[in-house]
């Protein structure tokens, strides 16, 4: 039987669509300065360094947790700016889960971009994020998000707390297998990424 004393304060969140989470137990922010070899073209990311600073917020994630260990969930809201680094979107660094069997699910307040997702044998996704259009990732996907749009990317995330982020898989890919790049019309359009050497512990 469970301890009554065990047993965890429920949450009340008020989410905004502007990624204000009132509720939250925890933010973190990355700039521009945390985000060296995230992006493939490296002259464009030092030339965006010298002009904007080290300072300049890329994305902004506010966290609810009220539990830690099997069961519990992460809630919270990533809030992305606008931005291209060369021809690439504003990406968030991107992983797969630690214990790579959790999913996780993003659901878009505002703006518009893109989840992409890739396995380690080599499948690939784009699904497009738009206010209102929920995204369930699988366990075992590589995602990261890309803001494709002018206005903040701002979702609603939730995943299991027992998770936890695996970031050196893509660079030890060379990065995603996929770039999403400028079309020259305004748009987004996917490129194959020639460094990708393939996800270590893919089976050929
Ligand atoms: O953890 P990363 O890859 O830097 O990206 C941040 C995004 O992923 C999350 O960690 C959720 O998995 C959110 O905080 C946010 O959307």
């Amino acid at each position: 039987m469970t301890e009554l004393r065990s047993v965890p304060e429920p949450g009340s969140l008020l989410v905004g669509t502007d990624g204000a989470l009132t509720g939250r137990t925890s933010v973190y922010e990355k700039r521009l300065g945390d985000m060296g070899g995230v992006y493939r073209d490296e002259s464009a990311y030092r030339d965006l360094l010298a002009e904007l600073g080290p300072d300049h917020l890329v994305y902004r994630v506010e966290e609810h947790r009220c539990a830690e260990g099997p069961g519990a969930l992460t809630i919270g809201t990533s809030t992305m700016q606008p931005g291209r680094v060369g021809a690439e979107y504003a990406v968030t660094r991107g992983h797969l889960h630690a214990v790579p069997d959790r999913a996780e699910l993003y659901h878009c307040l505002s703006g518009n971009g893109l989840l992409l997702l890739e396995t380690l044998d080599g499948r690939s996704e784009a699904l497009e994020l738009e206010p209102g259009r929920a995204v369930h990732v699988p366990g075992h996907w590589v995602h990261r998000s890309v803001n494709t749009g002018d206005e903040p990317l701002v979702t609603l995330f939730c995943y299991n707390t027992d998770a936890g982020q695996n970031y050196d898989l893509i660079a030890q890919a060379g990065g995603m297998a996929s770039l999403v790049v400028e079309d020259g019309e305004g748009g987004w359009t996917l490129r194959r990424n020639p460094d990708h050497v393939g996800y270590p512990g893919a089976v050929a």
